[in-house]
This record gives structure tokens, sequence and C-alpha cells, in this order.
């Protein structure tokens, strides 16, 4: 039930109860311009839960029985989470430097970090982990916060290779490092239960910046760690 406070701010409110506002509200609550921000997101959001039970209806269930009644609140809920990396800039993470020991400029590589994205062609999950590594200049950073900017921008709409290169430029645009290189190993969901349905196929992308470029030695051995 919609109060009239909410009716003054949020006008053009169209399904949205209290659960779906305080969702709204928490989701964007850094938002600059706030009251505008959260009442568009409103409007948007009942009508994205209209769309979820349309979706129901045309694949041939019925919205309104039990299991499936709060079901559009849950995949807006699910959607805002997967897609959180909108809402910060992943780079952030990786502004808190240290000076690096000038006798130690070898490489620093993070392996197996865990992520999960979803693609944009299909909105499936497409998820593996990534390998981060560069070697330093004046700058290295915390080891967590490569791991919370790859987060940053797998929490997107994204496709794999985009993923890679952003996580690559970020490395190389906040810690200005002689290189940096980035492998990313997934599974494609849209590849397996629909589609070209190859529930073993998985999906390598690489992008190697600076010292690692004219460096076919460099590459294999950053390649042969992560075996
Ligand atoms: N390059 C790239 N392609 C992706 C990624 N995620 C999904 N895809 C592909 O995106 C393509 C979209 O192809 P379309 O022909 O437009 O769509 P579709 O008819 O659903 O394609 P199929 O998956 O072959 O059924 C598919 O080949 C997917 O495998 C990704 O991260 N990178
Ligand atoms: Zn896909």
């Amino acid at each position: 039930m919609k109060t009239s406070l909410q009716k003054e701010l949020y006008p053009f409110m169209i399904v949205s109860g209290q659960k779906e506002h305080q969702l709204i509200e928490e989701t964007f609550k850094d938002q600059i311009d706030h009251h505008t921000v959260i009442s568009k997101k409103l409007e948007q959001s009942g009508q994205f839960m209209e769309a979820v039970r349309s979706l129901i209806d045309l694949c041939g269930d019925d919205p309104d029985r039990d299991g499936l009644q709060e079901t559009p609140y849950r995949v807006l809920k699910a959607f805002l989470e997967y897609t959180e990396g909108y809402r910060e800039d992943p780079k952030l993470h990786l502004a808190k430097t240290f000076d690096v020991d000038h006798d130690h400029k070898e490489l620093v590589l993070v392996k197996d970090i865990e992520f999960y994205s979803i693609c944009e062609h299909h909105f499936a999950p497409f998820f593996g982990v990534a390998h981060v590594a560069y070697f330093p200049n004046e700058k290295i950073t915390g080891l967590s916060k490569i791991a919370r900017m790859v987060d940053g921008y797998a929490r997107r709409f994204q496709v794999q290779e985009r993923l890679t290169k952003q996580i690559a430029d970020a490395v190389e645009e906040v810690l200005e490092p002689q290189g940096t290189m980035v492998v990313l190993e997934a599974k494609h969901m849209c590849m397996c239960g629909r589609g070209v349905k190859k529930s073993d196929a998985s999906t390598t992308t690489m992008s190697y910046r600076g010292i690692f470029e004219g460096r076919a030695d460099l590459r294999a051995e950053f390649l042969s760690l992560l075996k």
C-alpha cells in the first residue's frame, strides 16, 4: 500500500510496495539527484516486474500461482545484485597504492579470482576465474583490491573480451606498471542449456600491455604459472 508521502515524492510509482521501495532506496542511495533517481527507478522497477509477470504468462505458466507470485520481485532483486558494478567505479579499488621497494620490481600475479558475470546477449550467467599479473613500476596495490576491481567490472552486462580488457586497462591506468597481463577462463551458460548446448566448452581470453607486448617469453612464463 502506498503512503501519501510516497505518492507525493514518487508520483510515477506503478507497482511498488514497501519491499521494492526499500530495495530501490538502498540500491540507489548514493545517487546524486536522489529523489529524481529513486522516482524514476521505482517507475522502471514496477514496469520490470510487470514484464516478468508477462514473461511467465508468455512461457505458459500462471504468474499468480503460489510459487510464482513473488518471482518478479526476486528477479528484480537478483538483477540489481548481478549488476551492482554499474554503481561503482571499479578502478577506485586500486587507488590506495604503496610505494614499491626499488629492489623488487618482479611479477605480481593474483590467480584464480572467481568472478560471476552476465552475458549481455542472453542475460545468462558466465563465470570462471581471472588471473591478473603486473610488473610494478613505482606503485603496488593491495591484493584483495585487484579481486574487488574484477568484481566491479564482472557485475555488469558483459562480453568476456570487454571484461578482460577493462581489467587490464584499470591496472594500467592506476598502477602505471611496466606491464599488465590478464587471462580469464569462463563457462557461458548461454552455450550450455540452450543454443549450441556444448556444456564442456570453456572460453579463455587474454589482454596484455606494456612489457608483455614485445616479450613472448614473459607471456609464456605467465601462462606456465597458471598450470
Ligand atoms: N565473443 C563473445 N560472444 C559471446 C559472449 N557471450 C555470448 N556470446 C555469443 O554471442 C553470440 C550471439 O549470437 P546471435 O546469433 O546474435 O544470438 P543467438 O541466435 O542466440 O546465438 P546462439 O547462441 O548461437 O543460439 C553467440 O554466438 C554467443 O555464443 C562473449 O562473452 N563473447
Ligand atoms: Zn550469452
